[in-house]
C-alpha cells in the first residue's frame, strides 16, 4: 500500500500538469486535517468552512479544480453537496438531544453557473416539525450573484450510539 501510495505521488509530481498537482496537494491537506465524526472526509476535501449565524449556517467553499466539471465550471453535484451539508449540519444542530437528522429529500435549482474562486451557502429553517423539517440553502458566487437554491426536507430520526 505504502509503496503504491509512494509511486502514484511521484508520477503525478514527476509527469502531472500543475492542475493534477493543485488537485493531489488539496486531497492531501485535506486528509491531513484528520477528518474524524465531525469534520468528514467531504468537508475536509472541499475545504467547506462552517460559520454560524443568529438564524443559520453559512458554509464557504473554495472554487478549485477537484469540484470542476468538464465545463470548467462547479459541477452540479458538489453544489448539492455543499447546500446539503450546509442544511444536515444545521438540522443536525438543531435537533433534540438523542436525535439525528438525514435528508430524505433535496431539490435545487442552479441559477448560474458557479464561477470565481469561492461560493458561500446560506441555510436557515423554513420548518421545524418533531419529524420532519425543511431548510432552504442559497448559494452565491464570489461577486454575490445567487447561483443556485435549495430546499430540503429532513427526516428526524432516534440517533444511533
Ligand atoms: C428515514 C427515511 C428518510 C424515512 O424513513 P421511512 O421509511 O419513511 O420511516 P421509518 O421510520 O420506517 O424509517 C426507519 C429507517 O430510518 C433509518 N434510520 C433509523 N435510524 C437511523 C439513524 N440514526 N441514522 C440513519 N438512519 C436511520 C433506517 O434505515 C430505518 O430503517 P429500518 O427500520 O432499519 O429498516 C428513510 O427513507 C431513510 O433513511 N432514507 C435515507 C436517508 C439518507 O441516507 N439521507 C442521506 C444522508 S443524510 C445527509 O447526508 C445530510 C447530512 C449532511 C451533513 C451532516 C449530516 C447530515
Amino acid at each position: 500500500m505504502g509503496k503504491k501510495i509512494d509511486d502514484l505521488v511521484n508520477e503525478i509530481l514527476s509527469n502531472g500538469s500543475e492542475t493534477d498537482k493543485q488537485v493531489l496537494e488539496q486531497v492531501l491537506t485535506g486528509i491531513a486535517k484528520k477528518p474524524g465524526k465531525k469534520q468528514t472526509y467531504i468537508n475536509l476535501l472541499f475545504g467547506f468552512e462552517t460559520e454560524w449565524t443568529a438564524d443559520g449556517i453559512i458554509m464557504s467553499m473554495p472554487v478549485t479544480p477537484l469540484a470542476h466539471n468538464s465545463l470548467g465550471i462547479v459541477h452540479g453535484g458538489i453544489i448539492t453537496t455543499l447546500a446539503d451539508t450546509a442544511m444536515g449540519t444545521l438540522a443536525n444542530k438543531i435537533v433534540s438531544d438523542g436525535q439525528a437528522a438525514v435528508t430524505a429529500e433535496i431539490q435545487v435549482h442552479f441559477l448560474k453557473e458557479a464561477t470565481g474562486k469561492s461560493l458561500l451557502c446560506k441555510c436557515s429553517v423554513l420548518h421545524k416539525g418533531r419529524k420532519t423539517m425543511v431548510f432552504e440553502s442559497k448559494v452565491y458566487r464570489e461577486d454575490g450573484i445567487l447561483c443556485g437554491h435549495s430546499t430540503g426536507s429532513f427526516f428526524v430520526l432516534p440517533k444511533r450510539t
